[in-house]
């Protein structure tokens, strides 16, 4: 069995013949399978298109991406793919749309998973698709993606539209579809909280690469948080530190036990991202899990 959901090496994409125009660029990582994966980043990071890579609706510029050990296209029919606007049929009505996901899905779907998706929203299965809204539209471009019975979810930005309550029940659904299935989950969004709780593993995107990849505790734990006396903070490599008076905070990447005049904590993943997205320059953090094993993606 394939123990890889996404691989890529040096993987790059631009929209453009523009030398200054890469979506993504030399982004090279492995994604195991069976995690719940946050791939966070500030806008125009590079999400959607890593994302559309990954689900064979973008070819690489350069690179190559694979997906469950076959390229994006022959796996296709194990990929569950939620865009970001969410495009569904406006004519169609619930039940029509999820017919039709049975009918494009012989043998792997389940109308039963994909129809108690809609019946937790209180959505009536004879209600056109023009006339929900945006969050009751992301709960049936869920379900259709849902009842596929996909190896990999790719979701872009799923929750966005959602209130408090449907975001809370709907991430339950879909952490409940993927225990029960083994589900690999990639999941981008920009709302920390959404993520915390329910992912296990993070990709940081940002400025087109990958900058941070791995399990999200690992991650967390490599770096510590330093308060104190203004001091040389060798061997450790700081990711931002700032300074008041003879007083320093900072975040760094531990090389070894932390030994000085210190008071150490460890980071929160909003601190350690924030600290991360204010310096670009920081080196870029895989954990061995995370670390692309062949030197081209592209065939198994
Ligand atoms: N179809 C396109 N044509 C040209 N450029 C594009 C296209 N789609 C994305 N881009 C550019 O590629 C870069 C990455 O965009 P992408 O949508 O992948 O970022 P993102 O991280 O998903 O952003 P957001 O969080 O705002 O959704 C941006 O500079 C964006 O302007």
């Amino acid at each position: 069995m394939n123990d890889t959901a996404i691989e890529t090496v040096g993987l790059g994409k631009r929209y453009s013949r523009k030398r200054s125009s890469w979506a993504l660029r030399d982004c090279s990582f492995r994604l195991p399978t069976g995690r719940i994966c946050a791939l966070v980043g500030p806008n125009g990071a590079g999400k959607s298109t890593l994302l559309a890579l990954a689900a064979g609706l973008l070819r690489p510029t350069e690179g190559t991406v694979s997906v469950l050990g076959r390229t994006p296209g022959e796996a296709r029919e194990l990929i569950g793919y939620v865009a970001q606007d969410k495009p569904l049929i406006p004519q169609l009505s619930i039940a029509d749309t999820l017919r039709m996901g049975q009918e494009l899905n012989p043998g792997r779907w389940d109308m039963a998973a994909a129809e108690r998706i809609v019946a937790e929203g209180k959505l009536d299965p004879s209600e056109r698709v023009r006339s929900l809204s945006g969050g009751q539209r992301t709960r049936v471009a869920l379900a259709l993606a849902l009842g596929k019975r996909p190896e990999l979810m790719l979701l872009d930005e799923p929750m966005a539209d959602l209130d408090p309550l449907a975001r809370h029940q709907l991430m339950g659904t879909l952490m409940a579809e993927a225990a029960e299935n083994g589900t690999t989950v990639v999941m981008s969004s920009h709302v920390l909280t959404e993520l915390e709780g329910s992912c296990d593993y993070l990709l940081l995107v940002d400025g087109g690469r990958v900058r941070l990849g791995g399990e999200t505790e690992d991650i967390v734990a490599a770096h510590t948080l330093l308060t104190g006396p203004v001091a040389d903070l060798a061997p450790h490599t700081v990711i931002e530190q700032r300074t008041a008076g003879r007083g320093l905070t900072a975040l760094v990447r531990r090389d070894g036990p932390i030994e000085g005049p210190w008071e150490t904590a460890e980071p929160s993943l909003e601190e350690l991202l924030l600290a991360h997205l204010r310096s670009p320059d920081a080196p870029d953090l895989l954990t061995p899990s995370a670390e692309h094993r062949t030197d081209t993606a592209v065939r198994a």
